[in-house]
Order: structure tokens, then sequence, then C-alpha cells
């Protein structure tokens, strides 16, 4: 019998059983609808137990169908043949029959660990593993792998070569894809690791570090869902970019209980995209600007009132600039935030002039607190309580910095004259263009700093709770929206999450590891990055301490990762030889995939430049079919997006910071000089050779811009 008949035989094989789940999603999904129905018949009762019954039954029946649909593609992608006879399907969410045997099992229940985790060396009791490629319902493919040749029952057919390898050179999309029927061994055991303390997964680029946190994200909510999706799973990226890249994985895993979130967007109410000269970034991110931010955050109130007089029943009572300074030292001691202790603040106000009034012996002084009571009525003394001891919002404090007497003196001892010359051109452009990406931590700070009166943490709105009256759901968005409500429905600025995965962690400066810290602090963690790809370039060890700090003495489990599935051997080989220039004993990762063609590296004059680059990228645009990058240096890119402007949307503009994490099928790298002036830029550079799968050309006027 020929190969491919062999194989379309056990197409046949697989189609039979695939057709067997898909006969009994639909019946599962019918029954969800009919669940929902019955529920709403319910109502006619009456009862309120009833009442209460129906919206269970609604909610959880929505939720059912909600999973079913989004699971359909792809539902079952492997089979497990085991040495004891038993057979096991494995997919994206369990299903069983109608007399509970189960059809599927999911991906991440530990019966499913051997698809991921066997190996000839290590069979774990599987004979033969079956990847199971299809197309809607239809079984497309079919990949073995024998890995206990002695327990091979006769006529055990083997088919196929190289699932994995198939699955790297289909063509990238806008969002990431899921790896859920590829996952290595090394990967899967990152992804299980347990559930408590922290989980440090390294690994070079393309390693699939953020696979493996993101399906680790849906695995601890498979494995504890009342846990990870009651307190909820914070992930933090890079930049929007990236999260928009990455936010297509999770929903189709079927989870949409992990709150999603750049550096620039941790923080409510910020939404800054704008990055830092890595100079001003190391300054910026640094544990100094903690004390430069509490003197801002003890200081008097610009252009505020120095002295207060007040005419009280004919006597002139006056607190000079010195009173003033005085009270308002001894209400603020260092530690003190001073949005709490403003009544203290308001308090020695009034014992001062309580204290004078009495002195100068004021005709007709009643008793302290109708003394009180009168001055609190008058609108001229409240006007100078306002605009002496304001309410204090983060940005208007961080904007004290932008005046340069205060900057130097917060900032004195702390930084050096040229540090904060830097600060001061990069805070100049505060007003005008709104905070940059570090300048988040610094927000975030301020408002531990200054503290604020906590609104009180709204009550979760469950649909099921009745204290407050039978929620009415009638239409179906209405019961999909409180089945999320139920979920998702936190306090704006939530600090309790259960899980915190931190992708690109190299990146993470001290003090965002501060604001990031403040969000986890109950949370159990997932921190994956690749030290030789960080842009920081400011003190390493100051670095490490303030990550261990935001972890605490949480246990770790610590995984590497050591094959890159992005890159073509030929296009990682390029970056490799930048990063070996400053990091000559760094483990590199291995290759696994060759394409035969050779990166290009183009060098031209200014004036041809934009003509080039539109050149490749539209060649790019025939060579392969998924994304091309255009990376570009960070104070061009908005010049660099003309030149290709109108291209198909294929075509993507980023920085070279921006390209952090992202993937592309071709890659324009342009002027890769600007990028080799200091160690931080090589790591940057490193990061930009090694985005593409199968295209790279390094174009620019520098022949020699190679570190
Ligand atoms: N087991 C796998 N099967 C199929 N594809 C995989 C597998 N692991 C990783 N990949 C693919 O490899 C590419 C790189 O993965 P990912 O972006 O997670 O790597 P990374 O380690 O985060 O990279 P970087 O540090 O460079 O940002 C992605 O396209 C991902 O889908």
């Amino acid at each position: 019998m020929s190969d491919a008949t062999v194989l379309q035989q056990e197409i046949a094989v697989e189609q039979k059983h695939v057709d067997l789940v898909y006969a009994r999603l639909a019946e599962l999904r019918r029954n969800a609808s009919r669940a929902e129905k019955e529920g709403y018949q319910l109502a006619g009762v009456g009862t309120f137990g009833a009442l209460v019954e129906r919206d269970a039954m609604v909610f959880h029946a929505a939720r059912r169908r909600h999973a079913l649909d989004t699971e359909y593609e792809g539902l079952v992608f492997g089979r497990l043949d085991l040495n004891t006879g038993a057979t096991h399907y494995v997919g994206r969410m369990g299903i069983r029959d109608d007399s509970s045997q189960p059809l599927v099992v999911d991906w991440r229940a530990p019966a499913a660990a051997a698809f991921y985790r066997a190996t000839p060396a290590d069979p774990l009791g599987v004979v033969r593993r079956r990847m199971i490629q299809s197309s809607g319902e239809r079984v497309t493919g079919i990949e073995d792998d024998l890995l206990d040749p002695d327990a091979a029952p006769e006529g055990m057919r083997v088919v196929g070569d190289g699932a994995l390898l198939a699955s790297l050179s289909k063509a990238t999309g806008r969002g990431m894809r899921d790896i859920v029927a590829t996952i290595q061994r090394e990967q899967d055991e990152a992804i299980r690791s347990p559930a408590s303390g922290v989980t440090i997964v390294t690994g070079g680029p393309g390693t699939g570090k953020t696979a493996v946190a993101l399906h680790r994200a849906a695995y601890l909510l498979y494995s504890d869902r009342n846990r990870f999706a009651g307190g909820g799973i914070l992930v933090v990226g890079p930049s929007g970019v990236f999260v928009d890249y990455i936010a297509t994985v999770l929903p189709s895993l079927g989870e949409d209980t992990a709150t999603l979130r750049s550096l620039g967007t941790l923080v409510p109410g910020y939404d800054a995209t704008r990055v830092d000269p890595s100079d001003v970034a190391a300054i910026k991110g640094s544990l100094r600007m903690r004390r430069v931010l509490e003197r801002a955050s003890h200081d008097a109130v610009p252009d505020g009132p120095t002295e207060l007089r007040l005419l009280y029943r004919g006597t002139l009572l006056r607190l000079d600039a010195k009173e003033l300074e005085r009270i308002r030292r001894s209400a603020l001691p260092r530690g003190a935030r001073r949005n709490e202790v403003r009544g203290a603040g308001f308090d020695r106000v009034f014992d001062a002039l309580w204290a004078q009034a009495r002195q100068q012996k004021v005709t007709g002084l009643p008793e302290k607190p109708d003394f009180e009571a009168e001055l609190a009525d008058r609108p001229d003394f409240r006007d100078f309580l306002k605009a002496w001891w304001p309410r204090f919002t983060p940005m208007r404090v961080l904007r004290w910095l932008t005046v340069p007497g205060r900057l130097r003196s917060y900032a004195h001892g702390l930084l050096s004259k040229e540090e904060i010359a830097r600060l001061q051109g990069s805070f100049d452009a505060l007003d005008a263009q709104g905070p940059t990406i570090a300048d988040v931590a610094l927000l975030d700070e301020l408002d531990e700093l200054m503290g604020r009166p906590r609104k009180p943490q709204r009550k979760t709105k469950n649909p099921f709770h009745v204290r407050d009256g039978i929620q009415e759901l009638s239409t179906a968005n209405e019961r999909q929206a409180a089945a999320r409500a139920q979920q998702v429905q936190r306090d704006e600025d939530y600090r309790e999450y259960a899980h915190v995965v931190v992708d690109e962690s190299q990146d993470v400066s001290p003090m965002q590891w501060r604001m990031i810290g403040r969000r986890g602090t109950y949370a159990s963690w997932t921190i994956v990055g690749d030290p030789a790809q960080t842009a920081w370039a400011g003190d390493p060890d100051e670095l490490d301490r303030s990550r261990d700090k935001a972890l605490g003495s949480r246990k770790r489990n610590s995984y590497a990762l050591t094959t890159n599935y992005r890159n073509s051997s030929e296009i990682f080989a390029v970056a490799a030889s930048v990063i070996r220039v400053i990091m000559p004993d760094l483990p590199l990762p291995s290759a696994v995939r060759s394409t035969g063609v050779e990166p290009v590296d183009l060098v031209t004059d200014a004036g041809r430049l934009p003509d080039l680059v539109r050149e490749i990228a539209e060649k790019q645009l025939a060579d392969v079919d998924g994304t091309i990058g255009v990376i570009t240096p960070v104070p061009r890119r908005d010049e660099m997006a003309q030149w290709v402007a109108g291209l198909p949307e294929r075509v993507q503009v980023v920085t070279a910071l921006e390209a952090k994490g992202m993937e592309y099928d071709a890659v324009v790298l342009v002027e890769p000089g600007s990028l080799t002036k200091d160690p931080a830029g090589i790591r940057t550079l490193y990061v930009a050779l090694s985005r593409a799968t199968q295209r790279l050309t390094t174009l620019g006027t520098d022949p020699d811009w190679r570190p």
C-alpha cells in the first residue's frame, strides 16, 4: 500500500471520531439553548427560589454556549495510544458522551500532559502520539511520533513527519497564534509549573516565552477556576502594539478573565505610548527617583498663599509665611501622605488661630468648637485652605518637576547635573505631549506617596445575588454581558489579582517593578524574559534588587527554553553575531528551521533611502503571505511610515522598541547603525534582528553599522 493510501485511511479513522465529537458538540449546544429557554419558563412559576434558579440556569447555559462556540475550530488536535491499550483524544476543551465517557480530554487536564511531555527516552506510557490537523470539521492531516516501538501492537500505523515544522512555516497574522497543538516538552513543564510562588521563564528570542506565559494563564484558569477567575489574572506587556498582538491568544483559549495591560496603561487614567530615549528612561526608572518624588510630595505649593489674614470680630488674626511653613511641616512629617493628612494640617491652622484669638483677647470669643465652625463657614477662609493645601493629583505634582529650580532642589545629591539636565529636557514636553511610558510609573509612585481617600471597593455585581432584588436579564447580549460582568467587574484600580504575568520582564525598570508589585501583593507570578534583550541602560544590580523586592520571598521555580521556533537559522545567525560582540558567553537558543534564504544587507545614500525602503517592502509583500515589519529608529518612525504609506495593511511600521515581542514574516530594519552606540542599543538591535520568520533585510546609510 502506498504511503498516501495509508495516510488517507488513517485520516478516515480519525474523521470518524472527529465527527462523533462535533455531533456531540452540536447536541451540547442544543442542550445549552434549551437550558436557557427552560430557565425563562421558570419565571412563570414566580416564586423567589424559582427566579434565582432561573438566573443561575440562564447564566451557566450562556457561559457554556460561549465556550462551546469559541473552541469550535480545531477542537480535536491530538491522540494518544497508551501501552495499556487505551486511547485518549486531546483537544481545546473536554467533551464527554452521553454516558459520561470522555470523547476529548482538555489539553490542560493531567491526562493530557503526556501529549506534550512524552519522548522516546521517556514515553510516559505513550506508544504513539498523533497530531491531528483539521480545517473546520474536516481532518486534513496526521503526524505521528512512535515513542515506544517495543510496545506497539501489531499493525499500528505511523504516518507523516514534522508536525511542528509544518506549523512553524505558516504565515504570521496580525495576532499571535496559539501553539496548543504543538507545545514542546520544556514549554509544557513551564506551563504546568506549580500555581503558587513565582515561575520564572527565560530563553532567547523566539523560544516561545510569550506563548508559554499565555498558555500558562489558560492552564491556571483551568486548574483552579475559582481562584484565578475570581481574583483575575493580570498580564503586563511592554507596549500597546504588543498587547494588541497577544490579545487574540487568550480568548481563543476560551478565557476572558485576564486583564491585558501595557506598561503605559497599567495605571487607570493614563494611556501613554511615548518612549523616552534610553538614557532618560534609565534616570526615570531608577529608584533614586523615589526620593526625588518624595521631596516633591512634601514641598510647598507653587504660587500658594504665603500668609493668612483674617479679620475676626474686629481683630486681625495673621499667620505669616514662617508660621504657615512650620504648620505644614509639623502636619506632614516624613512618610506621611499629603492627601491623607490634609485634615490634620487644617486642624493645626485652627489651633494656631485659636491661640492667637485668645492671646489677643478677642471680645466675645466663643468656645473653640463654635470658633472653628464660624471660620469654616467663611468663604475667604475656605478659599485660603483650598489654595494652601489642595487635594493633589499625581500629575499636578509631577508638573512641579518641570520647573527647573524645583527639579534641581528635589534632585540635589541624588542625580548628577547632567542627569538633571536630561530629565529637565524630557519634562519640558510633559504639558504639550502628555506623560511618557516611564512617567506612568512616576505618577503611580506619586499617587502612593501622596495617598488618596480610597473609594470604597465596589461590590461585585453578581446576577445571582438576590439581596438587592432579582436582576431581570432579558436579551442574549445582556446575559452574555452579565456573565462577563460577574467575572470582570472590578474596582478601576484593582490590586488584588490572583496571578500576575509579566512578559518581556527584562525591560521593566525598578520604578516599574514597584508599580506592578503594588498590583500583585496577593498574587502568584509568572515572569518571562530574556536579559540579553533588555533596553535598560541603568544599573543592572538595582534592576535585580527591585524585581526581587516586588516578588518578595515567594518560592521560585525557574525554567529555561532552548529552541528558537521563530527565526530561520539563517536569520538568527545574523542576530547572534551581533549579541556575541557584547555577550560572548551567552548561551543562545538553536533555531530549528532553515529556509535556505540568506538575509540581505544593503547600503545606500540618504536621498535614495525612502524609495529603497518602499521597494523592499513591496518585494517582501510578493515574497511572503504574512506580515511585514518595517522597523525604524525611535525618533524617525513617523517620517519613515510616510515612505511606505498606501501599501497593504500587512506592512506595519514599528520602532525598534515597539518591535519587542513582535513577530513578522519579513522585516526591513532601517538604519541599524542608529542602534549600535551603546550596549543597550546593541541589545535592542539584537531584538530587531530576531523578529522575522522568513526574510530579513537590513538597510541603511552606514556601511560599517555592525558593532
Ligand atoms: N511549541 C511551539 N509550536 C509552534 N510554534 C511555536 C511553539 N513555541 C513557540 N512557537 C512560535 O514561535 C514564535 C515565537 O514565540 P514567542 O513570541 O512566544 O517567543 P518569545 O520567546 O516570547 O520571543 P521573544 O523573546 O523574541 O519576544 C511564535 O510564532 C510562536 O507561535
